[in-house]
This record gives structure tokens, C-alpha cells and sequence, in this order.
């Protein structure tokens, strides 16, 4: 660790691009990886959803590709960088919660397979990892592969079926029954798996496989494979 962080004060670019599929703990693992490294943080699922949340919201149709990629073009979306700050608006209006509403994550793919749409956040997340002076972790599902492939450290984090499923479970309080949870993950990747390939790793990608790991232990995996590079 004393390493990567001195890998940073030497002022070079260390992109850590983390993709997988639903529940693996992306999201959570990758925040405090990026808090432990004193970098940036990027959920981009978060950019989907709000996306989608604006399209439900302005009764867009979803089958209406134009109109997707219009509103993701149009959409005046911030979205924090800042691993202890959850915070993403849309013209203003704090929707950080909202985007994680079951509806949303339902609906969610349909902007996730709308090209024109993903062109759209593409652009404005190689722009955000440019604002962070190349100091990031990103994660998502196209990351290592589309949006960075150039990324210092590229990971793909997986985990079982059924890890995935209790896990994502557990994180919404026992409210799902099995088959909504089931719609809300397995259902969700396959139809994500259409247009980004996040089931397998690309070459030059590290598996990190986190179904018998606790958290910590998984933070402590992938901050591994991030000190392998900064002492090349
Ligand atoms: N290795 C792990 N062991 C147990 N629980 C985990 C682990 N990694 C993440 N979690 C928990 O699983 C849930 C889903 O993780 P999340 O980061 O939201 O996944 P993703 O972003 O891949 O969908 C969260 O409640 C998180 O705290
Ligand atoms: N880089 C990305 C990130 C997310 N997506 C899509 C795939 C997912 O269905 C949605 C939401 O992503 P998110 O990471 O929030 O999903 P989960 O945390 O797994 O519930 O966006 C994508 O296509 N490409």
C-alpha cells in the first residue's frame, strides 16, 4: 500500500478499471479501494439509472431509440467523484436514492442497450477520468474493455450465482422475494450481456473471484493486484 500511495505522490496516471456483474461488489469494493488509494470514484451504473430514471420520469419511450439517446445527451447530470460523498443530480435535484429504486433497476436496461445512449455516457466518463488527472477507480461493466482499456489496472470482479443473489438480497433489507431477486440480477445481466461482455475476462484482465471473500478480504484482493502494478 505505502507503495501505490507513493506511486501517486509521483504524480503518475493509475486508472483502476473494475467491471462485473450485479452483486459481485463492484460498487462497494471499488469506493473503498478508491478511498484507501485517495482517488477518485466512479459508479457509472449510477449514470445509467439516471438516465433511465429521467426517461420514466418524462414518460420517454424506452423503444424509441432516438429519444433515449436524446435524453441522454440533454441530461444535466453530476454526479460525484468523491468516495465519501454519494451524490448524483439531475438539474439539480438529488436523485441518489431515487436511481436505486426497483423500478429503476428494472427499467435500467433498456438505456444500457440503447447504443446511442452508451456513446453518450461513454464520452462523459472519459471526460470525468480525464478531470481526475488519471487518478480513478471506475467501475462498471464496459470499463476495462470500451471506456479504459488503457487503464493501469484492469479487474474483473466475480462471484457465484447464489453469493451474488443473497448478497444483493441482504443490501435491500429482505424486502425481494427470490424471483424479484432474481429478475433484478440474473434476469438484468443477460440482457446487459447483449451489448458488453462482463462475464468473462478480456486479455490483460485479472479475475478477482470474490464469492468466498469477505469484503475486507476483497478490498485487500483487488488493492493486491493494484500494487503489483505501481511496482513494475
Ligand atoms: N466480498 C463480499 N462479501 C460479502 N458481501 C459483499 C462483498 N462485496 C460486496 N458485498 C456486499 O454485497 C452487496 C452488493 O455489493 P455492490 O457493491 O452493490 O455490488 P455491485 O455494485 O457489483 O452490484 C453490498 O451490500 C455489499 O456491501
Ligand atoms: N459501464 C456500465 C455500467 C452499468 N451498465 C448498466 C448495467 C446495469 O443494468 C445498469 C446499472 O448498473 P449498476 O452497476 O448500478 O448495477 P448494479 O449495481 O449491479 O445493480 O447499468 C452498463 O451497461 N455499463
Amino acid at each position: 500500500m505505502t507503495g501505490t500511495l507513493e506511486y501517486f505522490r509521483l504524480g503518475k496516471s493509475l486508472v483502476v478499471a473494475i467491471d462485473g456483474p450485479s452483486g459481485s461488489g463492484k460498487s462497494s469494493v471499488s469506493r473503498e479501494t478508491a478511498r484507501r488509494l485517495h482517488a477518485a470514484y466512479l459508479d457509472t451504473g449510477a449514470m445509467y439509472r439516471a438516465v433511465t430514471l429521467h426517461c420514466l420520469e418524462k414518460g420517454i419511450d424506452f423503444a424509441d431509440a432516438g429519444a433515449v439517446e436524446r435524453a441522454a445527451r440533454e441530461l444535466d447530470l453530476v454526479i460525484s467523484t468523491r468516495p465519501d460523498t454519494e451524490s448524483v443530480l439531475v438539474s439539480g435535484i438529488d436523485v441518489t436514492d431515487a436511481i436505486r429504486e426497483p423500478h429503476v433497476s428494472k427499467a435500467v436496461s433498456a438505456v444500457a442497450t440503447t447504443l446511442g445512449a452508451r456513446s453518450e455516457l461513454i464520452r462523459r466518463q472519459r471526460q470525468i477520468i480525464a478531470d481526475s488527472h488519471h487518478r480513478i477507480v471506475v467501475e462498471g461493466r464496459d470499463i476495462t474493455t470500451v471506456v479504459a482499456p488503457e487503464a493501469e489496472v484492469r479487474i474483473l470482479l466475480t462471484a457465484s450465482e447464489e453469493a451474488r443473489l443473497r448478497r444483493r438480497g441482504v443490501q435491500l433489507g429482505g424486502t425481494q422475494t427470490a424471483a424479484q431477486l432474481k429478475q433484478q440480477v440474473l434476469v438484468r445481466d443477460a440482457k446487459d450481456s447483449s451489448v458488453v461482455n462482463f462475464q468473462q475476462a478480456a486479455d490483460g484482465v485479472v479475475t478477482v473471484d470474490s464469492s468466498d471473500l469477505d469484503f475486507e478480504q476483497t478490498v485487500t484482493a483487488v488493492l493486491e493486484v493494484v500494487s503489483t502494478v505501481a511496482h513494475q
